[in-house]
């Protein structure tokens, strides 16, 4: 089985951005393309109960579901994501690429969910419960949330 390995050549890396490190377009990307492909390492609970979790890479680390016997079941692990895949930072407000976990690859495909400008930085959503106060939070609506959390469903 192989993966390809989808990028776009016109990203950058921000290192001093209010969120830490960002991933910028250097220049435009249109709606609908693969901006990059990341290869996950996949957890055992254990391992990620026991140390992960307590550590810095708790931050890089999504939700994981892997099949049980029964079938249409699954168990959630932690996965760590590779590469630029940890880069992107989280808005409720401005997300603009949307992401999908492929199981059997064990990798996340990350795509843009609209057009993007030269300049803009790349967001995902990483759902309702954060770890970290959004730097974001300030620019919130009230009642945006509700909006926010069908968006970060939504399967591209
Ligand atoms: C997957 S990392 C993203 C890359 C990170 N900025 C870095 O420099 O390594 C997730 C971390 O980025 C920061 N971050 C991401 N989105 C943020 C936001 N909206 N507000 C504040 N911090 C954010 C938080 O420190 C979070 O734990």
């Amino acid at each position: 089985m192989t993966v390809p390995l989808q990028r776009v050549d016109c990203l950058k890396l921000i290192l001093d951005t209010p969120k830490g490190r960002g991933v910028f377009a250097t220049r435009k990307i249109e709606a609908g393309t693969v901006v990059d492909t990341a290869p996950v390492i996949i957890l055992h609970k254990e391992q990620f109960d026991n140390y992960i979790q307590h550590s810095l890479l708790l931050h890089y680390s999504y939700n994981w579901p892997i099949a049980c016997e029964t079938p249409g079941k699954y168990t959630i692990h932690q996965a760590v994501v590779l590469g630029l895949g940890s880069m992107f930072n989280h808005s409720s407000i401005r997300q603009n690429i949307g992401w999908k976990r492929n199981l059997e690859k064990e990798v996340i495909v990350y795509t843009a969910l609209r057009d993007i400008a030269e300049g803009e930085e790349l967001l995902i959503s990483y759902g309702s419960h954060l770890t970290f106060e959004d730097v974001e939070a300030a620019q919130m609506k009230e009642g945006e949330e509700d909006v926010i959390d069908i968006l970060a469903r939504i399967d591209i």
